[in-house]
């Protein structure tokens, strides 16, 4: 007799795939229609990977009932693949609500910088923080974000500075990732920013010499596992030729490239990501026509941030010339104490009103797209075969409520599925 299997999602009013064909991202039309089974079900194995996903009838033909552990009855609900978000910065000390009642008074983010807040008011309080400290407000964090749909985050170290703190945010990380059910892609940005009292030839030695080594051997001794490299390339901060001896240090370790760039001035780190083969580049609201044509062909995906532009007052990202010159467009919550947010559905509503964006774009960005950007779209990102079993159940008609119901999505989130398990079930949570 064939083994039982571990969840089925059944006659579903909608199952989004977001694609069908083992697509690594969606571009251009690519996202303009996303795929989509009415009244479908889907079928989780015990080893967290999906076996199935199809019409309602075909599955319940191939899997009854009875062959499931678990079974949620889906009639009248939408099923989407959990969602990504591409970019945060969720391990720290010392929240900055003084420095957003600053700002709303008229400080611009550099302001505040050079007057020794901002990340470097953050450096101080992380630097001073307990390891455990940390774990506990991450966790709170993560769940948090997972009770808004959140199944794959990418995760910051950043506010050290030097090698010990960033080495206890990395461990942090670490220990999140093996004690959490949501799925971390751990980025090294030791370069955030450049330390007080410091150079920025001296920071970058400090980054080559002292801190990339350090990380190697703890990598090679299995203690942590990083998946990608970070740099703030900022007037002020670090410029192009430390980025680029940085990344390319870090991409010789076996780091996937993905970092700040063209948010504040025109830097041509969009060009320099395409030229290093970076796999993503955050921000870019200053970004030029060469920097989106040099990111278009390079294949390296541009995760924009609703939420930084919106509190800073900045000018929005051009997503619309990206999507058009088919730029691979992911999205991020870029959450960190200057951006409070945890939930990707105000995101992508925000994505959609202020950058322009359909529905479809945004839920491709938030999905398949932000996935590629972390090197996990063969196993995220979509309802295919094989990959692994994250899925939101919406107690909704259309799945296009989750991004219009804005700051709605805790109503109607019913079920976040990882792996098969169910990590958050909202009736439950409304009880207690
Ligand atoms: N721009 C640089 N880094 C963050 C902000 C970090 C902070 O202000 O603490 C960002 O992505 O918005
Ligand atoms: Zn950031």
């Amino acid at each position: 007799m064939s083994e039982n299997q571990r969840l089925l999602v059944k006659n579903a009013k909608q199952v989004v795939l977001i694609c069908r064909n083992g697509e690594k991202f969606l571009n251009k039309d690519g996202m303009k229609s996303l795929s989509v089974i009415e009244n479908g079900s889907v079928v989780i194995g015990r080893d967290g990977l999906i076996k199935a996903v199809g019409p309602a009838e075909t599955i319940s033909a191939q899997y009854p009932e009875s062959s499931c552990d678990h079974v949620i009855d889906a009639t009248d609900m939408c099923v989407l693949p959990g969602l990504v978000d591409a970019h945060t910065h969720p391990v720290w000390a010392g929240d900055r609500v003084h420095e957003f009642a600053m700002k709303l008074a008229g400080a611009s983010y550099m302001d505040v910088h050079r007057a020794g807040g901002g990340i470097h008011f953050t450096v101080e309080h992380t630097r001073a923080a307990a390891a455990s400290e940390l774990l506990d407000a991450l966790t709170r964090r993560l769940q948090r974000m997972l009770r808004a749909g959140t199944t794959l985050v990418e995760c910051k170290s950043g506010y050290g500075l030097e090698l010990q703190t960033e080495v206890k945010m990395l461990e942090v990380i670490e220990a999140a990732r093996r004690s959490l059910p949501i799925n971390i892609s751990s980025t090294y940005c030791g370069a955030h920013a450049v330390p007080k009292g410091r150079t920025e030839a001296e920071a970058t030695a400090d980054v080559l010499q002292v801190q990339l080594p350090r990380l190697k051997e703890l990598m090679s001794a299995g203690t942590l596992q990083v998946d990608n490299i970070d740099v703030f390339c900022e007037r002020g901060v670090f410029g192009l030729s430390s980025t680029h001896r940085i990344l390319q240090a870090g991409r010789d370790m076996g780091l996937n490239i993905n970092f700040h760039g063209d948010e504040l001035h025109p830097m041509n780190s969009a060009q320099l990501g395409a030229e290093l083969g970076a796999l993503a580049i955050s921000h870019l609201e200053e970004v030029t026509d060469e920097g989106i044509v040099a990111m278009a062909t390079a294949k390296t995906a541009a995760i924009l941030l609703p939420t930084t532009a919106y509190i800073l007052r900045l000018p929005q990202p051009r997503a619309r010339d990206m999507l058009d010159a088919g730029v691979i467009v992911a999205l991020g919550s870029d959450f960190n104490p200057n951006a409070f947010c945890c939930s990707m559905p105000i995101v992508m509503h925000l994505a959609c009103v202020n950058m322009r964006m359909s529905m479809s774009e945004a839920l491709a960005a938030a999905t398949i797209n932000a996935a590629y950007a972390l090197g996990r779209a063969h196993t995220h990102g979509s309802l295919e075969v094989s990959k692994h079993g994250d899925l939101l159940v919406l107690n909704c008609s259309r799945w296009e409520h989750l991004i219009y119901q804005l700051g709605g999505h805790q109503e109607i989130l019913r079920y976040v599925v990882i792996k098969g398990n169910i990590v958050h079930d909202n009736d439950k949570t409304m009880q207690m």
